[in-house]
């Protein structure tokens, strides 16, 4: 799968251009106390000592193995408390694998992987997820309120929220998050009858309603017109920053959240480069990942244009045509 893996592992997780480094280095075996916390058998976390900065994720060495094939392999990435982080690469790379991983439905082929400190998996409500876009029937009557409350009690279907100062802690939670979100206005609306963004708004409402520390987000701006894109990319940026929020989001286009990112990943060719989007998405990185020349150009409005990008390994040409933007089969947003 990656014949040239040197092209990939000599960045061991970082952009050629040498990225700042986090404040607190991947648990490798040998550590005294590994940053983050190892996870012990149980997946409980050792406690990281008092002042260290503990990444909330951690892959070291990473690799992915699916239907018998490798993704990607020698994936290393921290990922600190209120960071942005887009993951990138062309269709069928391994991104939503990379969230799998996290949330711990896709076991690692190799590699050290910890959440918040202990395994993936293990953290419960302390993650939320979004996953990739299930559009509602314009017919579903459910409002968006109890969209954002199936977040708190929809692993309980059926069972009604405790009653007394619990439920009503509850309540305030739901209306607390989605006046953060901007639902405001429609969250009593049937959710069938709420536009795509008012949607996406409420879904990310859900995720959040259990003040995850880390947010994995599948492709939350697709389907989204430009307007729509541009909103959802501020609101979550402002989520991360804000709240202190670690987000992960895949994304096929970088352009709408470019200004709100810390850093990116950028998995192609079985491996991945990850660093400011500065560092990571020109024409001398990507070639080097690509093992081809491939050039970023910058429009006159600031938005990145990967021209010359080899054809990806797995193409799902249908539900990503639009994010091309008109550029052509030799050029694409990222
Ligand atoms: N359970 C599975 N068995 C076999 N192949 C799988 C399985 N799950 C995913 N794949 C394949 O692994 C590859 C990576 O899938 P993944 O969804 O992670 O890609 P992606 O980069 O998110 O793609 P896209 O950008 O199109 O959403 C794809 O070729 C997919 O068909």
């Amino acid at each position: 799968m990656n014949p040239n893996p040197n092209a990939i592992t000599r960045t061991r997780g970082r952009a050629a251009h040498p990225a700042p480094s986090p404040a607190a280095g991947c648990a490798v075996p040998g550590d005294a106390v590994p940053a983050g916390g190892r996870p012990t058998p149980t997946g409980d976390a050792v406690p990281t000592p008092a002042g260290a900065s503990a990444p909330v994720v951690c892959l070291c060495g990473a690799a992915v193995r699916v239907g018998g094939r490798t993704l990607w392999s020698g994936v290393d990435l921290e990922v600190q408390a209120g960071e942005f982080i887009a993951v990138l690469g062309p269709n069928g790379v391994g991104k939503s694998t990379l969230v799998k991983v996290l949330l711990g439905v896709q076991p690692a082929a190799a590699g050290e992987i910890t959440v918040l400190g202990g395994l993936p998996g293990r953290s419960g409500s302390r993650v939320g997820y979004l996953p990739q876009r299930r559009s509602f029937d314009a017919g579903l009557r459910i409002r968006g309120i109890d969209i954002v409350r199936l977040g708190l009690d929809g692993d309980r279907w059926g069972v009604p929220l405790p009653r007394g100062r619990r439920r009503r802690a509850a309540e305030e939670r739901i209306a607390e998050v989605i006046e953060l979100v901007g639902a405001g206005a429609y969250a009593h609306r049937p959710i069938g009858a709420c536009s795509g963004g008012e949607q996406q708004r409420l879904l990310i409402a859900q995720a959040l309603v259990r003040r995850p520390e880390v947010l994995l987000l599948d492709e939350p701006l697709d389907s989204l017109d430009l307007p729509n894109q541009s909103a959802v990319a501020a609101l979550i940026g402002r989520i991360c920053h804000q709240e202190r929020v670690a987000v992960v989001m895949v994304a096929h286009d970088v352009n709408p959240i470019l200004h709100h990112l810390d850093r990116v990943v950028y998995i192609a060719e079985g491996g991945a480069v990850c660093g400011p989007p500065s560092e990571v998405i020109n024409s001398e990185t990507l070639s080097r990942l690509y093992r081809t020349p491939v050039e970023v150009l910058s429009t006159t409005d600031g938005r990145l244009v990967v021209v010359g990008q080899p054809e990806a390994p797995a193409l799902h040409s249908d539900r990503h045509a639009g994010s091309l933007g008109g550029v052509g089969n030799l050029g694409r947003l990222i």
